[in-house]
């Protein structure tokens, strides 16, 4: 037995495991598509290792050489089809499937018809190394701001990459006859990286999951269920955290505090099903009215909380009043009913950036007393209260 033998034995018992653990991931983490196609990739590739392990039993060297390098391109196109699923990429899978056949027939021409050594041992594997920097491409590019699980899989695809255009290329340069020494070198690069490479490639994968799942639990602990937008936790953390950013940026940054009118009545004229649609119907109003990067959060039974950042003080100070208006002026349907719905706003100035979150809308909430004692409907600003 070589050492080569335990090194394939190792492979092909790894690919096993791998799969095995990501079809136990798809079963566990909500059945994803990528999750099964990278359960079979790692399939492909325990086949490609069983068959390098059985080439003794072969008595066509075609038949064996095209069965391995098919599970090798079959298992690197399933592992980058499901990054292509799971960021959404405008990649066109039939192109990646089409120039998989084109290659594999490449191959078999060069196996069986027109025999050249060079080109049939490295045309697949140069294939493999254009999809394995693909998807490191893919996965690097899926977000402006990367998770490190998303930098690290990245790198160990680009790296892995670069090992196999090392080795095709050694194979390459063999011409269209067999090199021992070319060979040897080939070996050699291909049996000390490609164990560690396996192993980087699929711990990273399982890290993008657990990361991706992370970050969904993260997102639903900060979104309030009903309405979509963020939840008091969410409103609280995100509006803190760009607070600075927004008034580095912007020149006017306010928090509006608002409230709808009377909702327990609305409650028990049309049921808690009314109220609630009213709820929802009315935080759309509002975010149909409000910029991408203003911060929307519902902190409270119907009470909802805006963080605004503008460069124009007159813009800035009418909006609430615009907010006010598009409520009052949209009746919400509700059953075949009719639910005129008015809300009462605090405003409160933001001017310096250690201004903690909490102490803004308790200020605001002031403001909202007053709008609310003034007679509802209307919008109080927190400097008209300090005068
Ligand atoms: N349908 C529905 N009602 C809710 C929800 N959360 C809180 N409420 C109700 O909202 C009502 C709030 O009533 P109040 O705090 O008295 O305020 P209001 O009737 O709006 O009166 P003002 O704010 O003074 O105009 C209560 O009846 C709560 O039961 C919810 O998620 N859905």
């Amino acid at each position: 037995m070589t050492p080569i033998f335990y090194i394939l034995v190792t492979l092909f018992l790894t690919s096993v495991i791998w799969s095995v653990i990501f079809l136990m991931s798809w079963f566990t983490l909500g059945k994803k598509q990528y999750a099964m196609l990278w359960t079979i990739a790692f399939a492909l590739s325990a086949c490609q290792w069983a068959t390098i392990l059985a080439e003794p039993l072969f008595d066509s060297h075609t038949l064996y050489w095209m069965l391995g390098s098919s599970f090798s391109v079959g298992s690197v196109l399933l592992g980058t089809w499901g990054h292509c699923i799971r960021v959404n990429s405008s990649i066109k899978i039939r192109y990646l499937i089409i120039s998989a056949i084109v290659t594999l027939a490449a191959v078999y021409y060069f196996t069986a018809i027109n025999v050249h050594v060079g080109l049939f041992m490295s045309l697949y594997v140069y294939y493999d190394v254009i999809l394995l920097i693909l998807s490191a491409v893919i996965i690097f590019r899926h977000k402006q701001k990367s998770l490190p699980a998303e930098i690290g899989a990245s790198i160990t695809y680009s790296l892995c990459g670069l090992l196999l255009f090392v080795a095709a290329s050694i194979a390459l340069l063999q011409g269209s006859q067999v090199n021992e020494e070319y060979i040897a070198l080939y070996t050699l690069i291909n049996f000390m990286t490609v164990p560690a490479a396996h192993v980087g490639m699929a711990v990273f994968m399982i890290f993008i999951m657990a990361s991706d799942l992370a970050e969904k639990m993260n997102h639903l602990a900060m979104t309030d269920v009903l309405t979509g937008c963020l939840n008091r936790r969410g409103f609280y953390n995100k509006s803190q955290e760009q607070l600075k950013d927004k008034l580095n940026n912007y020149k006017y940054v306010s928090l509006i505090y608002w409230d709808i009118d009377k909702f327990k009545k609305i409650n028990d004229e049309f049921g808690h099903a009314g109220g609630d649609v009213v709820l929802v119907e009315a935080a759309k109003i509002m975010q149909d009215c409000i910029n991408p990067d203003d911060l929307f959060g519902r902190i409270g039974g119907e009470e909802f909380t805006l963080l605004i950042a503008r460069n124009d003080e007159p813009t800035a100070k009418a909006f609430p009043e615009k907010l006010r208006n598009a409520l009052a002026s949209s009746p919400i349907h509700f059953n075949d009913k009719v639910i005129n719905v008015t809300a009462s706003f605090g405003v409160i100035n933001i001017k310096c950036n250690k201004t903690a979150i909490e102490s803004a809308i308790n200020e605001a909430d002031k403001a909202l007393y007053h709008a609310k004692n003034g007679g509802r409907n209307q919008v109080v600003h927190i400097s008209e209260l300090s005068q």
